[in-house]
This record gives C-alpha cells, structure tokens and sequence, in this order.
C-alpha cells in the first residue's frame, strides 16, 4: 500500500562537537480510511477462436461458453475484481495488455493460437510490471506437435493446462497467493 511522504531532514550536534545531518524521515500515512479493503484486479484475456467457446470442438473444449463460466469464477472470488476482455485480434490484446499491465495485480492469459507463434505477445508480456499466468483448458502437450512449444511461456509468472475452464480458476488462485 502506498502513501504520501513526508521527508524531513535536521541537522544535531554530535557528542564531538561535529555536526550530524541526519537521514530523511519518511512518515507514511495510509490514503485509505480504517476499514476499506482494497480489492485486488486481474484481468482474464482470451484470445483468438475463444469467443466460441461452448460451440467450438466441443469435445476438447468443453460445452460452456465463457461468459455462463464467468459468474462462478467471479462468486469464488468475491474480494477479487475480475475484468474479462476477448478478441481475436493480436494488435488489439496488445493494446489491452499494455493498458492494464502496470497497475492490474495480475493477468490470467489463454492467448489461443497466439500462444504458439506471436513474439509481439511475447515482448509484450515482458514490458509489463503485472504478472501473467498463461492458461490453456486443453492439455496442449498431449495434442499435435506444434502445440507443444509457447512463444509467451518464457514470459509468464506460470503455466496452467489440461484442467478445463478450471484452469482460470486456478490460474487467478496462484496470483491470489503470490
Ligand atoms: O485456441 C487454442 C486453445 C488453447 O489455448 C487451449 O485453451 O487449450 C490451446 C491452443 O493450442 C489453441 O490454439
């Protein structure tokens, strides 16, 4: 928590006769009024193809969408706020990236097809001061070959996959614990 300094430096007489300046005291107040709490905010971010969830290949995927998951999610986590943004765009989840990465407390990341070949995610995802989890809900090493390596992985805080649409859950359960 941070708050308003106030940096105060004087100057004594040492037992020697010699002057001592001493450091600047900082005396910190907190901003916020007894008793509010503070709500952390992650910011859940699907990529690509996503947005079909619940009607795309529904057996690897599952058959809810994410927006019917997104209130229970939301109702095991009711001290945390959690903002949800989707597109299929690479520029675009760049631009929103950028926009929440430095004051969010965490991102919770499924960048989709993104994942395997964007180095502009990447880059990204290293600029930020907020952490990223990046998530898949199918296990991505048990499938083809070219879903085995992460572009983004090396810049992500950690990797879930292969539990479903509960791998959000416990992706925003490990940023909740950091
Ligand atoms: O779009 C997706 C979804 C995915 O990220 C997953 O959640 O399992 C796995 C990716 O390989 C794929 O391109």
């Amino acid at each position: 928590m941070q708050g308003q300094g106030d940096a105060s430096a004087s100057v004594t007489e040492s037992p020697t006769g010699g002057r001592l300046r001493s450091v600047p005291v900082c005396k910190f107040t907190a901003k916020e009024p007894k008793g509010k709490t503070i709500m952390k905010k992650i910011l859940i971010m699907n990529g690509p193809n996503l947005n079909l969830l619940g009607v795309r290949e529904p057996g690897i995927y599952g058959k809810s969408s994410f927006e019917s998951y997104l209130p229970t999610l939301r109702s095991e986590f009711a001290d945390v706020t959690l903002e949800y943004y989707q597109s299929n765009i690479e520029g675009e989840l760049i631009n929103k990236l950028q926009e929440v990465g430095f004051s969010y407390d965490g991102i919770v990341l499924n960048a989709g097809a993104y994942t395997h070949t964007s180095v502009a995610l990447l880059d990204c995802i290293r600029s930020l001061k907020s952490p990223v989890v990046e998530v898949h809900i199918s296990n991505v090493h048990q499938r083809e070959e070219f879903r085995h390596h992460s572009m983004i992985s090396a810049g992500c805080k950690g990797v879930i996959c292969g539990f479903g649409l509960d791998s959000y859950r416990l992706a925003v359960q490990g940023i909740c614990n950091s």
